[in-house]
């Protein structure tokens, strides 16, 4: 099957190729004047950072391979100074890219070296997880996260071209794969209920890379996100959709030293701001119910520690989509109808907490 190329618009317009075999596809994605590239990649990925190095190098271009830690541990200040100096070692200039190969770890990082080198120098992204692909990868969020919170340090760096290499899948840790899953959830519960029904339809095919409509879930969520940040780069207010089930979701990874999968916060998360629509009236029980069903026939979490709430809420503050003190939360006022909570009482917040409290 040919591949699928979603396009990007914006200032610098550029596309997501889709499919099986692409690779052969990185050249054309990083421009003629690029002579080095730096190529970042998860350091448990060999196999296929090797197979785009040898890509690059038959192109002519001088392939740089960078490893970098597994997972969040690749989202810290250290590991990025590190980069720095490597990209100084090897003398990448203006006109050289950056190659980012991995999860969303990975190409958060590599996009954030990208657009502080030398104030910015070209990113291509070549994600490896089902995250990666349809939400990592896409729009331009780059960056690390330090004690305080995650992704608090960053930039809006929209790579030049992103390849999504689907047999990659193959090899994903199941629990990896289904964190992918929740944002893929999440894509059908803000704006494609098509994604819902696919996955209700098949829930063991949902959590497989190898189910029948895995390609059509992988374009549809990557749709979703291409038509928002087309319309939004810098989340100056459709763009927040995208952070549904976020705000808990992050403090929740927060509060577990970044050693919880993104994904499995974010099932939670979503699951607590469906609770607060509830509560205030936006959204049926019925829907509320769904995100459960949803989320847990596919094995994600949708509950967590009751004891927990305390530093939740405290973990809450940093919330990007914060104005001053005012909390602002992506709710749904109905399916595929996301809307805003603006300054909820600390009460609401902690009544909605209950109904998702173990
Ligand atoms: N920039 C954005 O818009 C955006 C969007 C969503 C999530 N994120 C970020 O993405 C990160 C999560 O990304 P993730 O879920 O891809 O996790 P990840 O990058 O941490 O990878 C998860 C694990 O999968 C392994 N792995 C990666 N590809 C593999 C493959 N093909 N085969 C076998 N193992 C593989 C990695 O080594 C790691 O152990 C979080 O930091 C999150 O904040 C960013
Ligand atoms: O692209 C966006 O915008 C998103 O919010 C997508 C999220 O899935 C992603 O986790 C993002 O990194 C969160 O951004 P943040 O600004 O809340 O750190
Ligand atoms: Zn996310």
């Amino acid at each position: 099957m040919s591949a699928t190329r979603i396009t990007v618009r914006g200032e610098s317009p550029y596309e997501v190729v889709i499919g099986t075999g692409v690779l052969e596809e990185l050249p054309g994605l990083l421009g003629e004047k690029v002579r080095t590239v730096a190529v970042v990649h998860d350091e448990a990925l060999p196999e296929i950072a090797g197979p785009v190095c040898k890509a690059l190098e038959e192109a002519g271009y001088t392939a740089c391979p960078l490893p970098v830690p597994s997972g969040e541990a690749a989202k810290e200040i250290g590991v990025l100074a590190g980069l720095w100096s490597d990209f100084a070692r090897l003398g990448v200039t203006r006109s050289d890219a950056v190659v980012g190969v991995g999860g969303g770890a990975t190409t958060d990082l590599a996009g954030f070296a990208a657009a502080s080198w030398l104030r910015g120098v070209r990113a291509v992204l070549v994600p490896t997880t089902l995250l990666g692909m349809v939400d990592a990868a896409v729009g331009g969020k780059t960056g690390i996260n330090i004690a305080e919170g995650k992704n608090l340090v960053g930039a809006f760096h929209p790579p030049s071209g992103v390849l999504c290499e689907l047999s990659a899948l193959a090899t994903m840790p199941h629990q990896d794969y289904i964190s992918g899953l929740a944002e893929v959830i999440k894509a059908g519960f803000i704006a494609d209920p098509k994604i819902l029904e696919l996955v209700e339809a098949d829930p063991a095919g949902a959590a497989s890379p190898t189910g029948t409509h895995t390609r059509e879930l992988v374009e549809r969520a990557v749709r979703v996100k291409a038509e928002v940040v087309s319309a939004d780069l810098r989340e100056s207010g459709l763009r927040e959709i995208l952070n549904y089930g976020h705000t808990l979701g992050h403090a929740i990874e927060k509060a577990e030293d970044y050693r919880f999968r993104h994904g499995h916060a974010v099932a939670i998360g979503m699951v607590y701001a469906a609770e607060l629509a509830r509560l205030t009236g936006r959204l049926d029980a019925a829907t509320v119910e769904r995100h459960r069903t949803v989320l847990t026939s596919v094995g994600l979490p949708t509950g967590y520690r009751a004891d927990a709430w305390p530093a939740l809420r405290e973990g809450m503050r940093v919330d990007k989509k914060a104005r001053g003190a005012t909390l602002r939360l992506v709710v749904l006022d109905g399916l595929a109808r996301p809307g805003r909570l603006e300054g909820p009482a600390d009460e609401l917040l902690a009544a909605a907490y209950k109904e998702i409290a173990e």
